[in-house]
């Protein structure tokens, strides 16, 4: 025993890879040998060529950023047996699990119950999960798909632990995937038979569900469940709704399921309501009040459970070290992963190798930023507490003599009803009560829209406000402590989750986080600060800075994507010419850059093609969603406007029919919406300069100098990369760039003609 209990819970793979680092090295000094070229020559030079330089000089910087964010690759490995030996399993901690859902209409309620149900059958004790699921579109319809489907999780849970399924979201399972349903023909008769039950029922529930979406049946009248309480409410003016929609009442049976719980809190208009940090905080509370769990792992509606292990392994990491000091982990992130991805990514938005190279490699530094879904993370810490704590008790007597006492100091951080939870799971003695129901008069409490005010909420403790990011920031002030946290990226995924599809739904989602990243970074949380002040470590500080600079980087960029059309037009140069040594740095930098990010996808498994569609998406989210994100923190630092968390539109690919394969999902497409605006009048200008070359329409070149070879490349390769944009330009319906938007872009860019020519 004493043995296994000096073994270490968890291990850190580390990777290095000299010859991607060589490759790193040769650009960044090519990149430097260009700068020096562009400030010896900088005399002779117009406009352009300062803009040119300080947008190269951006781009050295950020590649800087991105060697050191990638210096070493850092993995983690769970011991599980280690755990169990050292821990029997009915003493493992207790993990709340918690479910944000906003809208029954983009987030599809047959979703938010696969990823409930996937939770529900974790291989963990019952009795030491509850699930909380917070509900801001106020649904009747999604309340009632979690009652119908725990009428299910009777079924699916006691199902997957007998069989030992490896896939928990129903939707997965009963695919026709062999491999998935885990059915063939050597499989038992008992097994098929409960298979064949089990799948009935699902497809009974998924057709129930639809039946109440489809033809906005009212829920009140099929199920006795009350429901009066929905009537009459609007989605941003209701109070609070608890509902204890199961009570894990047979802990020890083999039949048992966790506690499942609905909550949508009190919306008022008068009151901000923090969008999903808001609804983070409101289920921190009402689970602290019912259960109190020690640690907390929370998903998005669209992101499921794919290894059945994942609170077993995240603990292994939580708990990991051999004595507390040094257990300085405070949360567990899994990447993004998305399940049945377009193929070769047509949007550029599956991640894939961000969260092997940045994500892993931001690990070998303090840790992986949270990125709001997938993650456990400590109560403790969510709470405020730094990796030096200090006990209540001790802070008790160093407060009293500040005449303040402890209870005092937590009920102006937490609030009246919270104190004793509060000050419970900071001294690691939760005790919950005996049945959930005995605490929802608190917990109404909790879950009001008025209980946040004049406390910490936001501030010191819980879910952070004031960015749309809410996930960054948070993560931020954790790390500005000097917390680690650890990126678990097992294969298969512990989490499937669904990208979004279509232009409209990428650009939503990136314009917000360009919006929430550059929130944080021009506000009192620039890493910065957390570096000079706290305990955020310089290449942490540095890595934060890499994302958080994603709106400005949008800016220099276009700038520098608008010089090549500049220079034809005027019949200038920014680049250098064939006869300079300057023209093979930049050939080679346009080479080795091109071997190198393409080696990165082929590492990781994917095409070519993938690799070309992320690069052409980065230069195409870079100019118009980015560049709104830009503006919007602009606007809001003049206080001219607000900015608002709009949510991504889910795919409902989780229907249990087997919808055929569409083959049109990886196309473009467009809406009214603005943000389509500029990546349409870059094309424009490019089209307009390289014809303007073509027909011989430049005027003389004034200093003797025309526009060269590379000038027109530039603009070429500009055009490749906005193929879907030429395309739309022809397409129809949601393929083709609305009418107006065509009209707006192209007055921009003859304004910008106009201004270059005269
Ligand atoms: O007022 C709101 C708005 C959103 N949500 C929920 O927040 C989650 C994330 O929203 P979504 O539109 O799916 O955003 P994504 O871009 O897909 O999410 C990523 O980015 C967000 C920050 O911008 C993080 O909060 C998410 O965890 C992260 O997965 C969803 O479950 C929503 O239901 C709420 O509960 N209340
Ligand atoms: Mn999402």
């Amino acid at each position: 025993m004493a043995n296994s209990n000096s073994l270490p819970l968890y291990e850190r793979v580390k990777h290095r890879n000299t010859l991607q680092k060589v490759m790193e090295f040769i650009i960044l000094f090519l990149l430097l040998s260009l700068l020096v070229y562009r400030l010896l020559s900088f005399n002779n030079h117009g406009l352009s060529w300062s803009i040119a330089f300080l947008c190269e000089l951006w781009f050295t910087f950020s590649w800087v950023i991105t060697m050191s964010n990638k210096w070493i690759l850092v993995d983690h490995k769970p011991y599980p047996d280690r755990l169990l030996q050292w821990v029997p399993k009915d003493e493992l901690p207790a993990v709340d699990l918690f479910v944000t859902t906003a809208d029954p209409e983009l987030e599809p309620p047959i979703i938010t119950v696969n990823t409930v149900l996937s939770l529900l059958a974790v291989d963990y004790p019952t009795d030491k999960l509850a699930c909380y699921v917070s509900d801001d579109g106020c649904s009747p319809i999604t309340f009632y798909s979690l009652v119908e489907a725990s009428k299910f999780a009777k079924l699916w849970v006691p199902f997957c632990k007998k069989y030992s399924v490896q896939v928990r979201s129903p939707f997965r399972y009963f695919t026709n995937n062999s491999t998935l349903s885990g059915i063939n023909n050597t499989s038992s008769m008992e097994f098929k038979h409960e298979w064949k039950r089990v799948k009935d029922e699902y497809e009974q529930l998924s057709s129930k569900i639809e039946d109440v979406v489809r033809k906005s049946i009212n829920p009140s009248d099929i199920i006795e469940c009350d429901f009066s309480v929905f009537s009459n409410v609007q989605r941003n003016d209701h109070p609070t709704i608890i509902k204890v929609v199961l009570e894990n009442k047979e802990a020890h049976s083999n039949r048992s399921v966790p506690h499942l719980v609905y909550i949508s809190r009190e919306k008022r208009p008068k009151h901000p309501h923090h969008a999903k940090a808001g609804a983070m905080n409101v289920l921190t509370r009402v689970s602290g009040l019912m259960t109190n769990a020690p640690y907390m792992l929370n998903v998005d509606c669209d992101m499921f459970v794919n290894s059945p292990n994942i609170i077993l392994h995240a603990m292994c990491m939580l708990l990991g070290s051999k004595n507390e000091n040094e257990n300085e982990n405070a949360f567990v992130q899994c990447p993004q992963v998305f399940c049945d991805g377009l193929k070769d990514d047509p949007f550029g938005n599956q991640m894939i190798v961000w969260w092997k190279y940045v994500g892993q490699g931001v690990s070998g530094i303090q840790g992986p930023f949270y990125s709001g879904s997938g993650c456990v993370h400590t109560r403790k810490v969510i709470y405020g507490l730094s990796p030096n704590y200090v006990k209540v008790e001790e802070t008790n007597a160093k407060n009293l003599m500040n005449g303040k006492s402890a209870d005092e100091e937590l009920l102006d951080v937490f609030g009246k009803e919270f104190t004793k939870s509060a000050a419970d799971a900071l001294n690691g003695k939760a005790v919950c009560p005996d049945t959930l129901t005995e605490t929802i008069e608190a917990a109404y409490q909790v879950a009001g829209a008025g209980y946040e005010h004049g406390t910490q909420w936001g501030k010191k403790v819980g879910w952070m406000y004031g960015s749309s990011t809410e996930d960054a920031l948070t993560g931020l002030s954790i790390h500005n402590k000097g917390w680690r946290s650890i990126v678990y990226a097992p294969d298969p995924p512990a989490f499937l989750e669904c990208a979004p599809t279509g232009g409209p739904a990428v650009m939503t989602q990136q314009k917000r986080w360009a919006t929430g990243l550059l929130e944080i970074l021009l506000s009192k949380n620039c890493p910065i600060f957390g570096t000079l002040f706290a305990n955020l470590r310089f290449r942490q500080c540095l890595g934060y800075f890499s994302i958080l600079s994603w709106g400005i980087s949008s800016v220099l960029e276009l700038y520098y994507a608008a010089l090549p059309a500049y220079s034809l037009i005027t019949n200038s140069y920014f680049l250098p010419k064939g006869q300079e040594p300057a023209y093979y740095i930049l050939a080679a930098v346009f080479l080795i850059y091109t071997i190198y990010t393409s080696s990165e996808y082929l590492r990781t498994g994917q095409s070519i093609r993938a690799w070309w569609n992320n690069q052409r998406m980065g230069r195409i989210i870079s100019m118009s969603a980015w560049l709104f994100g830009f503006v919007s923190v602009i606007l809001k630092l003049l206080g001219i406007s607000e900015t608002v968390f709009e949510v991504t539109r889910k795919d409902q690919s989780t229907s249990s029919d087997e919808g055929t394969e569409d083959t049109e999902a990886g196309k473009f497409t467009f809406d009214q919406s603005p943000v389509f605006i500029p990546p349409t009048t870059m094309l424009f200008l490019q089209l307009t300069a390289l014809a303007t070359a073509l027909l011989g329409l430049q005027p003389p070149a004034r200093d003797g100098v025309e526009s060269g070879s590379l000038e027109t490349m530039c603009s070429v390769l500009l055009v490749v990369c906005l193929l879907p944009f030429l395309k739309g330009l022809f397409g129809s319906g949601k393929y083709g760039i609305p009418l107006s938007t065509i009209f707006k872009s192209a007055v921009l860019a003859l304004f910008f003609y106009t201004l270059c020519r005269y």
